[in-house]
């Protein structure tokens, strides 16, 4: 099928606000990301709306790392759909977030942390349907925190890509290590994803409540101060991390080791974990520490940003390999998928 049946669908995408082509998204597949105060996003007013901070240290370090980004789309804004040179020009790249599937932790209801559990039947078939959600969307590298239940999601995810690519994890830690998982074939290279599992990535720690069933803590304690230690920015559970610790390292390292690929045109892949993915979208979304608070992700749906002249464009999930309207979000992708039908057909 041709590119340019994918960009007609631009069309239509053009008359949809970033946040209706959004809700568009969220109708047909199960929430993927519930944002409770949603009118800030479709505002330019974002910074004026911005004072209600109430975090400290780390709230301004993020506030004023997440200031370089945008959420304006200039892939579907009418100014640029005829622009085929600049599409071509730009450079840009696809970033592809997902939170694990369902753990065996999640199903028990079961604080988890930085436990370090296995997927349950569900969370495994959530990750093979999160795979073909995003089987014709180029990935170039992948990064998942150094939890099984995170890197479990990413291969089975990556065992229903169309490319056929192998995902291999990249051995970093030690000489001997490195060493001895080299591979001999540039051929061979080009066939492979490198893994990269970083522990900045993982869940944030949750402290004396890891292990702790979530109901039976809430009766404790009460509702309230159970939500507090699980949503608020800044306040952690006992001896664990808040939020905003957790961000500290999850955004650092999407800044230092992400971006970077992302600059260089490579489309990456995150697989990670609720409170680690929800301080990485705060950064992208330039979300305060009010708003993050009513930022929930579901299990084993992939989120797709653009990434384009140094801003982060939320797509919105891919609903299955077909669906063009992903694809006409760029003409990169949109000649990939092309590429992917021609080859398979
Ligand atoms: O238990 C956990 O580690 C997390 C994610 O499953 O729970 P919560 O939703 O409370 O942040």
């Amino acid at each position: 099928m041709a590119a340019e049946v994918y960009y007609q669908a631009i069309g239509t995408l053009q008359s949809h606000s970033y946040l209706n082509n959004l809700n568009h998204h969220q109708k047909h597949q199960n929430n993927l990301v519930t944002l409770v105060s949603r009118d800030f996003i479709s505002s330019n007013g974002l910074s004026t709306r911005r004072s209600n901070c109430t975090g400290q240290r780390n709230c301004s370090v993020i506030r004023s790392l997440a200031s370089q980004t945008s959420v304006v789309d200039p892939v579907l804004s009418p100014s640029r759909s005829n622009a085929g040179d600049t599409y071509k020009k730009s450079n840009e790249a696809a970033l592809i977030l997902i939170r694990h599937g369902e753990s065996l932790w999640n199903e028990k209801n079961l604080f988890t942390g930085c436990v370090d559990v296995p997927l349950s039947k569900k969370g495994i078939d959530e990750a093979i349907e999160a795979g073909k959600r995003i089987s014709s969307i180029p990935v170039d590298v992948i990064f998942t925190s150094a939890l099984i239940r995170a890197q479990m999601t990413a291969m089975l995810a990556m065992t229903q890509h169309r490319r056929g690519k192998v995902p291999i994890m990249m051995h970093n830690e030690s000489e001997q290590a490195r060493s001895w998982s080299q591979v001999f074939s540039e051929d061979t290279k080009k066939q492979s994803i490198p893994v990269i599992a970083s522990w900045q990535l993982n869940e944030r720690m949750y402290g004396e409540l890891q292990g702790l069933n979530k109901q039976e803590t809430a009766d404790r304690y009460g509702k309230e101060q159970v939500h507090e230690w699980r949503r608020s920015y800044d306040i952690p559970p006992p001896n664990g991390e808040s939020l905003e610790m957790c961000a500290e390292r999850a955004v650092a390292y999407f800044r230092d080791q992400i971006e970077p690929q992302l600059l260089s045109g490579k489309n990456v892949m995150i697989s990670a974990h609720g409170n680690s993915l929800r301080s990485i979208i705060m950064y992208l979304d330039k979300l305060t520490s009010q708003e993050v608070i009513s930022l929930e992700l579901s299990t084993g749906i992939p989120m797709l940003y653009i990434f384009k002249e140094g801003r982060f464009i939320r797509r919105g999930s891919p609903i299955g390999p077909s669906e063009a309207g992903v694809y006409a979000y760029t003409r990169r992708l949109a000649l990939y998928k092309q590429k992917l039908d021609n080859m398979f057909q």
